[in-house]
């Protein structure tokens, strides 16, 4: 019997979006590749040792059935082994690439059911399609994003944003906020919970037995001395010093703009920016489409595509599913091998064996 332990609750998205068609294509490359139909030739080893898992895992889509089926018309979803669908209608019909206010709610719906069926042990991580942060707003709920909303329903102080992909990890020190209130959020308390919670993940997660993680500055030049921005010297540097004081090897903080050279950051584990629109740039460059979004500190695992809504590829066929596989594949790799049933404990893979290659 497969436990519920090893199930990925995957939650379909924004209606309009290409999230249904992505999660039922990536449902049926989940399948395929249990039933063989779907070739791993190419694939990494660390792709490879995730292998076992997949195969002792249950993918459960969670959203309005009509909706999925009727944006992946060629798949049929119930066919599909090792998949299945935890129902939740939609609040109004929806056509793609058109934003229905009235379908915010649907999406949040969506969430609340992956956070049910986690709370009651029915699921051991939730991989996100990607959601309207502007709809759900209009619809009267305030919401920056699926972090902050994790976060809050779990109850934890803090979560980190983490990117990985293209050879990097790029966490960040601020996540969904107005440029203008970044420097008043990157505080030493702040800095030392996120400094915290990536070194105790990387280790947990990813078997590095001592991260080496690299700081952003937060102002042109890592403020020149003061003279381009007190930020470093007055919060960031001293924040360093105490994470250095309490084990974390967090070196920095250095300019932002020359830290993502390649040469520099293959030193790294993780790169640490200051806020969303300076390190994620960097990565979508690196990997988009293949790269995953991961959520650090939650009391389960969570991962996500690298991309958003593409409201305008919605119904075309044409989004490229690769990062929702890849966010799959992490999710399945971070689990705890202990969740799965499988015949040997060996054949789970070490956790360091993917994650920034994604
Ligand atoms: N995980 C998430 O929930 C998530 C992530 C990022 C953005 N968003 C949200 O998505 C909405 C739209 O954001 P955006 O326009 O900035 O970014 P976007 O990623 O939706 O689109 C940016 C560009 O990338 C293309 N693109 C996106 N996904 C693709 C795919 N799978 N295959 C091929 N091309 C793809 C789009 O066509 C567009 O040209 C916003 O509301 C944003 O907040 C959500
Ligand atoms: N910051 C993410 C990105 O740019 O890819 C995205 O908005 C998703 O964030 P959540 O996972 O918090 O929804």
């Amino acid at each position: 019997m497969i436990p519920s332990a090893a199930t990925l609750a995957l939650t379909t998205g924004e209606p309009a979006g290409v999230g249904p068609e992505l999660s039922v294509a990536a449902a049926a490359w989940f399948a395929g590749l249990r039933t063989g139909a779907v070739s791993t030739e190419g694939w990494s080893d660390a792709d490879l040792a995730v292998l076992p898992r997949l195969r002792a895992a249950q993918l459960v889509l969670i959203g309005d059935p009509a909706l999925l089926a009727s944006r992946a018309p060629h798949i049929d979803i119930g066919a599909l082994d090792g998949v299945s669908i935890a129902a939740v209608p939609l609040r109004a019909p929806s056509e793609a690439g058109v934003l229905a206010v009235d379908n915010g709610r649907y999406v949040l719906d969506t969430l609340d059911a992956a956070i049910a069926m986690i709370e009651g042990g029915k699921a051991a991580a939730i991989v996100t399609a990607p959601v309207h942060k502007g709809v759900i707003n209009d619809a009267g709920v305030a919401f920056s994003g699926h972090t902050e909303y994790f976060q809050e329903h779990a109850g934890v102080d803090k979560v980190v944003m983490m990117l990985a992909g293209g050879g990097l990890r790029v966490a960040l020190a601020t996540t969904h906020l107005p440029l203008r209130d970044v420097p008043d959020a990157v505080t030493h308390d702040t800095l030392m919970q996120v400094m915290t919670i990536l070194d105790a993940d990387l280790r947990s997660r990813w078997g590095l037995d001592r991260p080496r993680i690299a700081i952003c500055g937060l102002n042109p030049h890592a403020g020149e001395g003061g003279h381009l921005g007190h930020e470093e010297i007055d919060v960031i540097i001293p924040a360093v010093a105490a994470a250095r004081a309490a084990g974390i090897d967090v070196t920095g903080p250095f300019p932002a703009d020359t830290l993502f050279v390649p040469s520099h950051v293959a030193g790294y584990d993780a790169t640490l920016a200051m806020f969303h629109d300076q390190g994620l740039p960097v990565l979508k460059h690196a990997s988009f489409g293949q790269g995953v979004n991961i959520t650090l500190g939650l009391p389960y695992v969570r991962t996500s595509v690298d991309h958003g809504t593409a409201l305008d590829l919605a119904g075309t066929g044409r989004a490229d599913a690769g990062s929702m596989q890849h966010a799959i594949l992490t999710a399945l790799q971070m689990i705890p091998a202990t969740d799965f049933e499988l015949p040997s404990q060996a054949a789970a893979p070490s956790p360091a064996t993917r994650g920034a290659a994604a």
